[in-house]
């Protein structure tokens, strides 16, 4: 963070320089600022008032300019020394007392004894806050009464900043001889904020926070996934509504909410509120709590990101709460239920579309699974029922016979579901996951789609299974087989294999076609390929043909079984044509409503 201006009654000063090396130009309407000019002085003695009620300090180390504390609060150290080239004022206070900073109060204030032994107050905070507590403007080295009129003035300044993006913070100060003979020390004594009236207000500074050049895109890509962003701080509603349209939060006539405004709502005022708003400024931290229930009750799933304390019950709150690794309290952290390594909201979106690719992996693992198992039993169902129609009979008694033999139908098992099931769990996304909105919070790991899809794959594969047996087998459905029970039990067996390595290539997705990136999973690949080997061994190697009832198969039975097993292909190819033509209107409805 780093202070650019700084607004006091005669004017305007600009600030050069980023990062926290204390170096840059002072400037004012485009020409340089002399160091005998009053504006000078007066931004001077902001940024020294506001470096002495602060916590952080700055340090040089192997010409590397770093911070301990706050950052809001070390822009103050760092701007100082651009004016003053040292941090000597400093050393001329000793301080004596504190009243300290809290997200409530928006404001903290230190009591000094100078070394001539006069006690001052200083303070800082949100200026709308601090502007209630004082009573007096300085102008140069005199102070005015702040009258409506300056008091108008000194907020319209504010708002100015704010509407370009600045934070803002006012900083004020008074004589404080009540506190004359407070002892202070090491252990800083607490003392009451009813100290802190009658304040001069000296002037405000304008703090620049540029969002990181990956939230803009980030907070795009959470939209078009169905993810909701609210912004929820205890900035100024101007300077939260600007850095919210910056990134694309609202619209450029989006507004931000002023947290007080919340106290006067009732739980169904609030909810229907956050369905609507999504900036909230100047909060206090029981609205972070209030808002998440409220959002909550409206039946959303809220992951909430904080790094204070007071974050900490709002991050309990929320499905999911997000603490800052890097700048969170340990207190946050524990409250949380995932910690931003980086502190980058971007890794959100990143772990969001990592956890859908996840999910949507499971779901393939879960989908070729039951699509060739299912294959598997209604191919033995059919079988057994549709045996007479089909010609599966025994050559000496014409009895009837199972269609597949139990050591095949193990190997089938280990076949498939060992190798290409693996290789779903490494699957790369095929579908853009965050092209989707987010599942409900009911919606199960197998739904309807799936379970219609598991019905028509596996009848598809046992169709083909049992019409690849009957086309080689004399009579049946298809008449003109002349083969063994033996070679067309195999030639069947092969396509049920064949089916169900195909089957890996369309329980890839739901919808798209099973050509769309496909050759993205070598895994896969490898896993099919090495089926199909295993599969000619056990068909044409004497000692596996005993030990699995096979028979070897001539070059017509092998084309045959694998257009037969092709058809799974194209079945699924037109069924997925179909639900992609059928939910192409209602994903654009979907968009919309976001
Ligand atoms: N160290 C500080 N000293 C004085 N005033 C501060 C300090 N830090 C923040 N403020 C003022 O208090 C207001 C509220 O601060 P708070 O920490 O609750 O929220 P925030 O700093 O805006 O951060 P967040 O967006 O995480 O809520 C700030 O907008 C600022 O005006």
């Amino acid at each position: 963070m780093t202070i650019e201006r700084v607004v006091t009654a005669s004017g305007t000063v600009d600030l050069s320089g980023v990062g926290y090396a204390p170096v840059g130009r002072a400037t004012s309407r485009g020409g340089e600022l002399g160091e005998d000019d009053g504006l000078h002085g007066e931004a001077q003695f902001v940024l020294g008032a506001g470096s002495l009620a602060n916590d952080a300090q700055l340090a040089e180390h192997d010409g590397e300019w770093e911070i301990q504390g706050d950052p809001t609060e070390a822009a103050f150290l760092v701007a100082v020394r651009k004016l003053e080239g040292t941090a000597e004022r400093a050393s001329h206070y000793g301080r004596v007392g504190e009243v300290p900073f809290s997200s409530e109060r928006k404001m903290m204030s230190t009591a000094h004894r100078h070394e001539n032994g006069a006690v001052l107050l200083f303070s800082k905070g949100a200026p709308d806050v601090l502007l209630e507590h004082c009573s007096r403007l300085q102008v140069g080295d005199a102070t005015v009464p702040l009258d409506a009129e300056r008091r108008a003035r000194a907020l319209a300044d504010v708002d100015e900043l704010s509407d370009a993006a600045f934070r803002t913070l006012g900083v004020a100060y008074r004589p404080a001889p009540e506190l004359q003979n407070i002892s202070g020390g090491e252990d800083r004594p607490l003392i009451d904020e009813s100290h802190e009236h009658d304040l001069v207000y000296a002037g405000v500074v304008g703090i620049i926070d540029p969002p990181r050049p990956e939230a803009r895109p980030a907070i795009a890509e959470a939209h078009a996934a169905g993810i909701r962003i609210i912004m929820i701080t205890g900035d100024h509603p101007a300077t939260a509504a600007r850095i919210a349209r910056d990134l694309g939060i609202i619209a450029d006539d989006g507004i931000a909410l002023p947290g007080a405004r919340l106290d006067d709502m009732d739980e169904q005022e609030l909810r229907d509120t956050v369905r609507s708003v999504s900036v909230f400024a100047r909060v206090a931290p029981e609205h972070k709590l209030r808002i998440v229930d409220a959002l909550q009750a409206d039946g959303q799933v809220v992951a909430m990101t904080g790094d204070g304390v007071n974050d900490a019950p709002a991050l309990k709150s929320a499905d999911i709460g997000v603490a800052m690794g890097i700048t969170g309290t340990e207190v946050t952290k524990e409250a949380a239920k995932m910690v931003l390594a980086d502190d980058d909201f971007a890794t959100i979106v990143h772990a969001v579309r990592e956890g859908r690719v996840i999910f949507d992996n499971i779901r393939k693992f879960l989908r070729y699974l039951l699509y060739s198992n299912m294959g598997e039993v209604l191919t033995v169902f059919f079988g057994i029922v549709f045996a007479g129609v089909l010609g599966l009979t025994a050559a000496a008694d014409g009895g009837l016979v199972l269609p597949l033999l139990a050591t095949q139908i193990l190997w089938i098992n280990l076949v498939t579901d060992s190798g290409p099931a693996l290789a779903m769990g490494v699957d790369p996304e095929i579908d853009d996951v965050m092209a989707r909105p987010p599942r409900g919070i009911h919606d199960r790991a197998i739904d309807t789609g799936m379970w219609i899809g598991i019905a028509v794959t596996g009848l598809v594969i046992s169709v083909v299974t049992l019409l690849t047996m009957d086309i080689f087998l004399p009579g049946g459905l298809i008449p003109g087989g002349t083969d063994t029970l033996e070679v067309a039990r195999t030639a069947g067996f092969t396509t049920l294999v064949f089916a169900a390595l195909i089957t890996a290539f369309n329980a890839r997705s739901a919808t798209s076609s099973a050509f769309r990136g496909l050759f993205s999973n070598a895994w896969l690949w490898g896993a099919v390929m090495l089926g199909v080997v295993l599969q000619v061994a056990v068909v044409s190697l004497p000692p596996l043909q005993v030990a699995f009832g096979t028979a070897a198969l001539d070059g017509t039975h092998w084309l045959a079984c694998a257009a037969m097993a092709s058809l799974v292909l194209w079945v699924e190819e037109v069924r997925k044509f179909g639900i992609r033509v059928v939910e192409r209107p209602r994903g654009r409805a979907d968009a919309a409503v976001l």
